[in-house]
C-alpha cells in the first residue's frame, strides 16, 4: 500500500470498510444538527457512519441517508453503516431484536457492521443505565461470549454483514476467537495522540482484526485532560503548518498511516470537510515518531459506572 492510499481497509470478509468515518455520538446536539451533519459528510464524500443505539439518534442518521438516497446523491451499498449492541442487550435472545430496532431506525434493510459495544453486561430493560433505589448501577451476567454466538446468528441471517467489538482487550478478543464460527472482524476502541493502544492494535492486527479509533481528537473540550489538548500540542501545530494542514488534519493523517480506521465526529460543516482532506498528503517516518513520542497512555473513556464490572476491560495490561 503507498503512503498516501489509506482511504479503505480490507476486513476478513472482504469487504471494504472506508478508513475515514463520521462518529454520530452527539449527546448536545439536535436531530437537526445530525441530519445536517451526515448530510455534509456524505456530500463531502464520506462512506462510513458510525452510529449506536445508545447514542439516541439513529432515526435523524437514517433520516438523512434517506433524503440522500432519494435526491440521487448516494446509493445504499456505496455506504459502510455500523451500529452497536448496547450493553442491556446482551443477553443472546436480546441480540436480534435489538440489532432490528437500529436497523429500522436507520431505514436500512441490513448493517455493513454490528459491534458489541462493551464487554460489560447491563441488566435487561427499558433503561439505558438501569440503577438500583440507592442509583448504583445494575449489572448483567451475561458472558459476552454468549452474546457472540447470537451475532453469528444474524450474520446467517443476512441482517448485517460484519460483526465485531468495541472497547475488548486482547484477553477478551481471545475468549471469543476460542469459539467463535465467526471471526471479530473490527475492535473499536480509544486512540488518540495521548493514549496510543499500540499493544491491542498490535494483537489485533496479527489476528485479521481491524482496529477503529474513536475519540480520535481527543474529544476536545474535555475538561479532565490534565495537559495541554490534542490539536494543542505544539509538535502537532508545528507539522500542521509545514504541511500546511491543520491540527485535526495531522491526527487523523497520523491515525490513518498507522493503519487505523478514524471516527471523528463533528456536527460542523467546515471541520466535517476539513477533517475529510486528508488523503493529499502524507507524514514522514520522522513526524509519525514524533506524533507517536506524544503517547501518555492517557483514556479519556473508563466507564466509572462500570469499574467493578467482572467483565471491565481497562484492569487488563491490553
Ligand atoms: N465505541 C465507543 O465506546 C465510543 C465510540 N465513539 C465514536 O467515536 C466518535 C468520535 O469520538 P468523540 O468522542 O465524539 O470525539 P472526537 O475526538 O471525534 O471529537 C469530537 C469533538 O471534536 C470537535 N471537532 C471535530 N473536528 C474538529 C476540527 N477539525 N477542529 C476542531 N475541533 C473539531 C467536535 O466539535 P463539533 O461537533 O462542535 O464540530 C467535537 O466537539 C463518536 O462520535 C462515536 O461515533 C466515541 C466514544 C466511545
Ligand atoms: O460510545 C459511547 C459514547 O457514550 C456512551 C455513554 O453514553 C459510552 O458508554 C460509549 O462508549
Amino acid at each position: 500500500m503507498s503512503d498516501r492510499d489509506r482511504s479503505i481497509i480490507r476486513l476478513r470478509s472482504g469487504q471494504k470498510l472506508p478508513a475515514l468515518g463520521l462518529g454520530t455520538y452527539a449527546p448536545k446536539e439536535s436531530e437537526d444538527d445530525v441530519i445536517r451533519a451526515v448530510r455534509a459528510a456524505i456530500k463531502s464524500g464520506y462512506r462510513h457512519l458510525d452510529c449506536a443505539a445508545i447514542y439516541r439518534n439513529e432515526r435523524a442518521v437514517g433520516h438523512a441517508i434517506k433524503q440522500l438516497i432519494v435526491e440521487g446523491v448516494i446509493k445504499r451499498e456505496d455506504l459502510f453503516i455500523t451500529s452497536k449492541l448496547w450493553n442491556t442487550c446482551h443477553r443472546p435472545d436480546l441480540v436480534r431484536a435489538s440489532l432490528k430496532k437500529s436497523m429500522d431506525d436507520l431505514g436500512l434493510k441490513y448493517l455493513d457492521m454490528y459491534l458489541i459495544h462493551w464487554p460489560m453486561g447491563l441488566k435487561e430493560g427499558e433503561a439505558f443505565h438501569p440503577k438500583d433505589e440507592n442509583g448504583k448501577i445494575l449489572f448483567s451476567e451475561v458472558d459476552y461470549v454468549d452474546t457472540w454466538k447470537a451475532l453469528e446468528d444474524c450474520v446467517d441471517e443476512g441482517l448485517v454483514k460484519n460483526i465485531g467489538v468495541s472497547n475488548f482487550s486482547s484477553r477478551q478478543i481471545k475468549r471469543i476467537l476460542e469459539v467463535a464460527r465467526i471471526k471479530p472482524c473490527n475492535n473499536q476502541v480509544e486512540i488518540h495522540v495521548h493514549l496510543a493502544n499500540q499493544k491491542l492494535v498490535d494483537y489485533c492486527h496479527e489476528n485479521g482484526i481491524t482496529v477503529t479509533a474513536y475519540s480520535p481528537l481527543a474529544a476536545p473540550g474535555n475538561a479532565s485532560v490534565p495537559f495541554t489538548p490534542s490539536l494543542e500540542e505544539p509538535v502537532i501545530k508545528e507539522i500542521a503548518q509545514k504541511k500546511k494542514k491543520t491540527p485535526a488534519q495531522v491526527i487523523i493523517r497520523f491515525l490513518l498511516q498507522r493503519g487505523l480506521s478514524v471516527i471523528p465526529k463533528s456536527v460542523t460543516v467546515e471541520r466535517i470537510e476539513e477533517n475529510f482532506q486528508v488523503f493529499d498528503f502524507s507524514l514522514s517516518e520522522d513526524e509519525m515518531q514524533q506524533i507517536f513520542s506524544l503517547n501518555k497512555d492517557h483514556r479519556l473513556n473508563i466507564e466509572e459506572i462500570a469499574l467493578d464490572h467482572k467483565y471491565y476491560p481497562f484492569n487488563d495490561p491490553f
